[in-house]
């Protein structure tokens, strides 16, 4: 059992939409010196914003914590391992994450550099006083799917699944 019952499926359009938007959030926030993208998850978002920001300098935190590759095992939790950090205390730097759920990994992070600006897309309740900047709110109970987790297959009309 987990503690997400609803599925929220993130398409590549929407996607870049939203990292546009928190783009021009942050433009008006900076000048900043550079990005640090949280991986794997802030990789892509971090792309967007420094293409449409025009910062060069990108660097990443390596952490692992939620294991396994699909379903289930995917949302749970472990414990959070650093496999990589970056110098300073992260001043005029705009930490990058595709999504705050609990907000064990944003307090990892903001622990390591307590001066960074911490942006992700999605937030979820537990997670969002520990992020500085987000586009999108979802409920607890969400868990988002984003689309370099997923590809196009067969869908079951409604209809049939309500049969069963
Ligand atoms: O707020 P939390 O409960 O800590 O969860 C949020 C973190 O979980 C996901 O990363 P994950 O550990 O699954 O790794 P990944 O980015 O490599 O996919 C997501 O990208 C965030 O970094
Ligand atoms: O809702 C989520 N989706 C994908 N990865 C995640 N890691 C923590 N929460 C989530
Ligand atoms: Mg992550």
């Amino acid at each position: 059992m987990t503690p997400y019952s609803k599925d929220f499926p993130v398409s590549w359009e929407e996607l870049h939409r939203n990292a546009r938007a928190l783009s021009w959030r942050l433009l008006e926030q900076g000048p900043w010196k550079g990005i640090i993208a949280i991986t794997r998850g802030g990789l892509v978002p971090a792309a967007i914003l420094c293409r449409e920001m025009d910062i060069r300098l990108i660097d990443t935190i390596c952490i692992v914590s939620y294991s396994g590759d699909a379903g289930e095992a995917a949302m749970k939790q472990g414990e959070l391992s650093v496999l990589k950090g970056v110098e300073g205390d992260g001043e005029g730097f705009i930490l990058i994450d595709d999504l705050v759920d609990t907000g064990r990994t944003a307090q990892k992070v903001r622990d390591m550099l307590p001066k960074a600006h911490f942006a992700t897309i999605y937030a979820k309740p537990a997670g969002k006083p520990l992020v500085d900047t987000f586009v999108t709110e979802v409920s607890q109970d969400t868990w988002i799917r984003f689309p370099w987790d997923m590809e196009y297959t067969f869908s079951t009309p409604l209809a049939d699944r309500h049969a069963k």
